[in-house]
Formats: C-alpha cells, structure tokens, sequence
C-alpha cells in the first residue's frame, strides 16, 4: 500500500536523485551528480570528503537556502519550501552568528520572538533548560564576547533546537575550535543527542568526529560531488570518551581514511 507523504513511513530525510551545476550556461560545473540517501528519523549521519565535493551544496539545498536543478528533497515527507516554513529545520553554520549586544539568553529567544504570529500554537522548547543542558545554564546573563568560542557555538546549537526542530543541520560546527575544545564540544553535542534524538545531518573534515558521533557515514567524492560509499558505524550507544581507545574504533577509523584514500586518489588520476 502507498502511504501519503506526511506518514512515519517518511518521516526523516529523503534525498532523491538530486542534481546541481553552478556557472553560466555554456561553462557549467555540474557539483552534485545525482546524490540519493535517506536519513532515517532520529538517526546521525555525517557527511565527508574532500573539499569542494560538494558537502556544504548538499546541506544549504535541505536548509533552503538552495534549489536543486534536477531531484527532490523532502523533510518528513514534506517540501523543503512547507518544511522551512514550519520551523522543521535547524541550521548550525560553521561560526556562531550571534547577536554581541544581546546577552546569550536574548540571542537564543530571538527567533521566537522575531515573528510572533508565525510562531502562533507551535511548540517551542524552554530557552533556559536547553542551554542549562548545555551546560550554559550560569551563562544566561552574559555576552557572546565574555565566552570561549566553544561555549559560544553552544550557545548557536541551543538555538537551533528552540523550535524544536525535526531536523538539524550542522555544517562543521566546530572546525574554528582548537582539537581539546573541539573534543569537549563534540563529547557535549553527542550527550544532548543521546537525549533528544533528533534527526541530524553533520558536515566534518574530521574522521575521529565523523565515527564518535554517527551512525552512518557518508563518504562522497568530489568533480562532481557523488556518493563514494556509506559506512555503518555500529558502535554501541551511549558513547563517551573511551570509545575512541577500542579496536572497533581504530577498525572503523582506517576503513574511513582507506575510503577517503581512494576517493583522492580518483580525483587525482
Ligand atoms: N553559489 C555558488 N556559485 C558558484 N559555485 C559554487 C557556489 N557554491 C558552491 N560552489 C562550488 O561548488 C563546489 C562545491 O562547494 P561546497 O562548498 O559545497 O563544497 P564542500 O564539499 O562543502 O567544500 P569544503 O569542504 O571546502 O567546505 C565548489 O567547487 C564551489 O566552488
């Protein structure tokens, strides 16, 4: 039986067949050459590869903030167009973008109180318990300039669930951060998600960060941009910090690198 679009059985991320080329007609490069996946409802997935194979194309075109030549894009079976409109996407760039005269609590209740009307009977989450969650909960008061800049991409992912999205995007969050803070983030990150589990799609140059987090990994290549390969990671959850000493680790570490080995070595012949 086919079931209508709307129905748990598509609920999640459905990428199909999805095609993009930017330039002028007569000197177009096509970037994303026909990329299909789908992202199971409360699964983690992260996207890797070389730069410029199109990671960042792919996530904007689910945020929005892009439209595909060819292909469809659906969020819990609805358009891209219904899904934004409704607050059904969370997007984390790669800075923070916050407001510097706005105390972290105002930065984070913005969007709620942006657009009043819109917002009218959906459910948002309580700002101050996601960032206490965070563990920001003594930060409410302050300004972006008085904190570190892991807790003020922290204080950009708080946001991003205000509206409880069903899906969030996350376009290497933490790439400004040095390696300790970065694990700390990521370690923070995978806890809230183990509580909350959203749907997220994860953008990373960083294969440790890829496999700590993930449940699948997509690896893509690049010229143009297509799917290499999808790594299971079947790591038991919750993980913490000692996963990355395993030999299940270490095993699913080199099979990513061998991947993104051979996906560069394509490139280069
Ligand atoms: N708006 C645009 N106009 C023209 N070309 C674009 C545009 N956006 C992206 N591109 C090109 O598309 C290709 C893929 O870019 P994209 O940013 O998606 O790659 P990426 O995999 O995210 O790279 P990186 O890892 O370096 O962030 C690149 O060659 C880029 O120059």
């Amino acid at each position: 039986m086919s079931l209508a679009h709307g129905t748990p059985e598509h609920a999640g991320v459905q990428i199909s067949n999805v095609s993009k080329s930017f330039g002028a007609v007569g000197s177009k490069t096509l970037v994303l050459d026909d990329v299909s996946i789908t992202i199971k409802k409360g699964e983690f997935v992260s996207v890797i590869g070389p730069s410029g194979c199109g990671k960042s194309t792919l996530l904007k075109m689910i945020a929005g903030l892009g439209e595909a030549d060819s292909g469809d894009v659906l969020v819990d079976g609805t358009s891209i167009k219904t899904a934004t409109k409704n607050k059904m996407i969370g997007l984390v760039p790669q800075s923070p973008a916050l407001l510097p005269w706005r105390t972290v609590l105002d930065n984070v209740t913005l969007p709620m109180s942006v657009n009043r009307k819109a917002n009218a009977g959906r459910t948002l989450r309580d700002p101050k318990e996601i960032l206490a969650s965070f563990g920001l909960g003594h930060a409410l008061h302050k300004y972006p300039s008085q904190l570190s800049g892991g807790m003020q991409q922290r204080v950009a992912i708080a946001r991003a669930f205000v509206f409880d999205p069903s899906v969030l995007l996350m376009d290497e969050p933490f790439s400004a951060l040095d390696e300790m803070n970065r694990d700390q983030q990521r370690l923070g990150l995978l806890d809230f998600w183990q509580s909350n589990r959203k749907t997220v799609l994860f953008v990373t140059h960083s294969v440790p960060e890829a496999i700590m987090l993930s449940d699948r990994i997509i690896v893509m290549q690049a010229h143009p941009g297509r799917i290499a390969e999808v790594i299971e990671v079947d790591l038991p959850r919750p993980r913490d910090a000692d996963v990355y000493a395993t030999d299940e680790f270490r095993d699913l570490e080199g099979r990513v690198r061998s991947t993104l080995h051979n996906v560069m070595e394509v490139a280069r012949v």
